[in-house]
């Protein structure tokens, strides 16, 4: 039985370049690692149609199953494995079966909410917040919606402008004060090694850890 280490949380806005920070830290830790992508946490929405799913709020809190992935976060944590929903991005919905999980050195929590909920952030050993700029993130996330996840480019605008936009500037960029780290521009080179070897260093059982986490009024003390 593992019982995980080293748990990472990886937020920031749409196209910021999570998946790929969390890709690259850990690519050099083989199966030491796993991923839990909180848009998998996504409420079963079974019971509406696809145009009823198609006009959903994605970036509200709202949309997400918190207590569901603070109970799977919390198995993993005590060492027993989760069985976890997959999200299927193409018709806004769970997939009928989840993936089973086993708890690894190193825990990876990644998605533009992933710093939003007390609960979670506590089970969290490190918080990062990947920046990376509106017009970047925008142009990425054209390409991706367009190419990956079958959508139509005034599709894309409408919701970016309805509410991708309008959500990120109340809920998610908000959450970086909760962050330990800010990630500048994405996945740049110098925070990625140096994350990378910390990764490392926790699979490989000879990582020093000499930080404590800063209550709440510490932190605001510090400012
Ligand atoms: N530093 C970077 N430079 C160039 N392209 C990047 C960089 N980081 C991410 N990308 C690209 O941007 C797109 C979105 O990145 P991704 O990691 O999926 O973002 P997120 O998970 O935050 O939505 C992907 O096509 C990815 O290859
Ligand atoms: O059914 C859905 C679920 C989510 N989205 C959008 O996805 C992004 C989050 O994914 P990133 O990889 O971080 O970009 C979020 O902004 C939602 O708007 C969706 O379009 N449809």
């Amino acid at each position: 039985m593992t019982i995980p280490s080293f748990v990472v949380g990886i937020a920031g806005g749409t196209g910021a370049g999570k998946t790929t920070v969390a890709r690259l830290i850990t690519e050099n830790v083989g199966e030491s690692v796993t991923r839990i992508p909180i848009d998998n946490y996504y409420e079963d929405l079974s019971h509406l149609d696809l145009s009823e799913r198609e006009a959903v709020n994605y970036d509200h809190p709202s949309a997400f199953e918190w207590e569901l992935l603070r109970e799977q976060l919390s198995t993993l944590l005590e060492g027993r494995p989760i069985e976890m929903p997959v999200y299927d991005f193409e018709i806004h919905n769970r997939k009928n079966e989840p993936t089973t999980v086993e708890p690894t050195d190193v825990i990876i929590v990644e998605g533009i909410l992933a710093l939003y909920d007390e609960k979670v952030n506590e089970m969290l050993d490190l918080r990062l917040y990947v920046e990376t700029d509106a017009d970047v993130r925008i142009l990425r996330r054209i390409q991706r919606d367009v190419i990956d996840r079958g959508r139509d480019l005034e599709g894309v605008i409408d919701q970016y402008l309805s509410t991708v936009k309008p959500m990120h500037d109340q809920f998610i960029e908000p959450t970086k004060k909760h962050a330990d780290l800010i990630i500048p521009e994405g996945a740049n080179s110098v925070a990625v090694n140096l994350l990378e070897e910390k990764v490392m260093a926790e699979v490989h059982g000879d990582a020093v850890r000499d930080w404590e986490r800063p209550s709440p009024e510490t932190r605001r003390d510090r400012r």
